[in-house]
């Protein structure tokens, strides 16, 4: 497997969606989220798109596909689950940098992971499409052991680390702060707010 996982900034990045199934509208959320900007090509979608292109939250084109619809693409996915269809966009996306085809994992360069966020935190799982129902159960137990309060400790941790980066602290002494951040028991907001006033005094 020559798959490395990296976290991109989709923000305004132009992404065509051929196909308008249960599988587009996944990566639609997903890809909201991290505010992409989203077309989709498909004769119909699902009643949950529907909702959103009703909203305008993604530019839709209401036909089957053509080439000329990934011009000026960065990340083109193809969840028609027609082969030859999805073999066609393929094909015309030779020069589009991401490249996701959902019916048939090595055909494309990029895999999307079971994913979940806490905030700051972001947990994916990836089987490189050995076993995607595999890759949702690991998430699954990760969703509960890593819970909805760790959007609060991570906002907590990012707060304190800019206070130690920005003190006069050699860079030695900031790293040993950094590191025993995480061995401090912090769980209560009380206790991180003494810790935070810790820092403030910090030279
Ligand atoms: C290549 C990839 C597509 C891509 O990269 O776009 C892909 C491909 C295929 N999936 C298929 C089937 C299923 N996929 C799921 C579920 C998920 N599939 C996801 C990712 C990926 N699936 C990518 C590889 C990632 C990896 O391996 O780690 C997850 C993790 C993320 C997401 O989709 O958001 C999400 C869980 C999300 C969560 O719960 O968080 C389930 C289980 C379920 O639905 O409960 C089943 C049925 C059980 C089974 O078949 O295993 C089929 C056969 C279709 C058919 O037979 O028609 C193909 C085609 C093929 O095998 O090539
Ligand atoms: N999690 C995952 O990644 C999974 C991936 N898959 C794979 O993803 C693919 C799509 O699955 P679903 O969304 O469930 O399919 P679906 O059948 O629900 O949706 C297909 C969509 O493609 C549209 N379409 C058909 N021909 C078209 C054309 N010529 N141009 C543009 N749009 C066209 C249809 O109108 C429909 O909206 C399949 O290959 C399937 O094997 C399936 C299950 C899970």
């Amino acid at each position: 497997m020559s798959h490395l996982p990296l976290t991109v900034n989709m923000k305004g990045k132009r992404v065509v969606i051929v196909g308008g199934g249960n599988v587009a509208e996944k990566r639609v959320k997903k890809l909201l989220e991290a505010d992409a900007s989203i077309t989709i090509v498909s004769p119909e979608i699902t009643p949950g798109l529907g909702h959103l292109a009703g909203e305008e939250r993604f530019h839709w084109k209401r036909r089957t596909f053509e080439r000329s619809d990934i011009e000026g693409a960065f990340l083109l996915i193809a969840a028609t689950g027609i082969r030859h269809v999805d073999e066609e966009v393929k094909k015309a996306g030779d020069n589009v940098p991401l490249v996701n085809i959902a019916g048939e994992a090595d055909a494309g360069n990029i895999h999307f992971p079971a994913h979940f966020s806490r905030g700051r935190l972001s947990v994916a799982v990836s089987t490189g499409g050995a076993s995607p129902a595999l890759a949702a159960r690991i998430k699954s137990r990760l969703e509960e052991e890593y819970d909805e309060d760790y959007a609060a400790y991570l906002d907590y941790l990012h707060d304190c680390r800019t206070k130690i980066k920005t003190s006069g602290l050699s860079e030695e002494k900031k790293k040993e702060a950094i590191k025993k951040l995480l061995d401090e028991d912090c769980g209560e907001e009380k206790e991180q707010a003494l810790i935070v006033a810790r820092l403030e005094g910090i030279e």
